[in-house]
């Protein structure tokens, strides 16, 4: 379990971010996904900067390849420290296992390998979506559930989901399987462009082991607050 909400770094440059941080106090060890929008930016110094601030690092690049490209990205990917990366459920179970052990073989020495997951629908995806653009016949908790299996079965750590997804993938997984959810929204916010959304305590109640929340808090006039009740409300301690 993750009992500290991941904040979505979601911002396009370095000086952004340090004025987001800033409004939080210093001591703060923060669990922090960089994604593509400032990865591709900053590249891999992002990762070292917040690193060296005593930050945890949920690299969510969401790698989609042949398995070998993949393979040797997270080979180099390894070496950077991170805790949780992820891939695209989509691209296959050769790829999802060549994933795995790209990150082992850059982690050889330390032993320190990051958990790899794999995106399975998007939470930004509806079922009608889902089975208009990718024709896909099955529902959404079908599908779903289908790459979870196979992530598991590939030797992944866990799945990307919808907590609403959350219970089903543990009892067809296990209950240490991660289920980490994006689609994280406190009562009465905008769902945006989210189609599957959760409070952060209900996401606890339906087994998430962890939760990411970006715009929430990124655009909260005093995001530490918000990040605070967010928190509070994710461990149940509020009711
Ligand atoms: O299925 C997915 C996979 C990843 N995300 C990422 O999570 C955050 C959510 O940001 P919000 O502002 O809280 O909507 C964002 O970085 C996405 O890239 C996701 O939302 N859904």
């Amino acid at each position: 379990m993750i009992e500290r909400p991941i904040i979505a770094l979601d911002f396009a440059t370095k000086s952004e971010i340090q004025t987001f941080l800033n409004k939080f106090p210093t001591d703060e060890s923060l669990f922090v996904k960089v994604g593509m929008e400032i990865f591709y930016q900053e590249g891999p110094a992002i990762v070292r900067w917040l690193k060296e601030k005593g930050h945890d690092i949920f690299l969510d690049l969401k790698l989609h390849d042949i398995p070998n490209t993949v393979q040797r990205s997270m080979k180099g990917l390894a070496k950077m420290g991170v805790s949780i990366t992820t891939v695209q459920a989509a691209g296959g179970f050769e790829m999802m296992q060549q994933a795995k052990e790209g990150l082992k073989e850059g982690t050889m020495e330390t032993k320190n390998v990051p958990q790899v997951i794999a995106v399975t629908q998007l939470t930004s995806t509806s079922q009608e979506q889902m089975q208009k653009e990718q024709l896909v016949q099955a529902t959404l908790e079908e599908s779903v559930l289908h790459y979870a299996k196979s992530a598991q079965k590939a030797g992944l750590d866990g799945v990307v989901c919808s907590a609403w997804e959350a219970q089903k993938i543990h009892e067809i997984t296990t209950k240490e399987f991660m289920c980490l959810s994006p689609g994280i929204r406190p009562q009465g916010s905008t769902t945006d462009d989210q189609k599957r959304v959760v409070t952060p305590y209900k996401a606890r109640e339906l087994g998430a082991n962890a939760i990411v929340v970006g715009r929430p808090i990124t655009l909260a006039d005093d995001p530490y607050e918000v990040y605070q009740m967010i928190k509070t409300d994710w461990r149940n301690k509020n009711k």
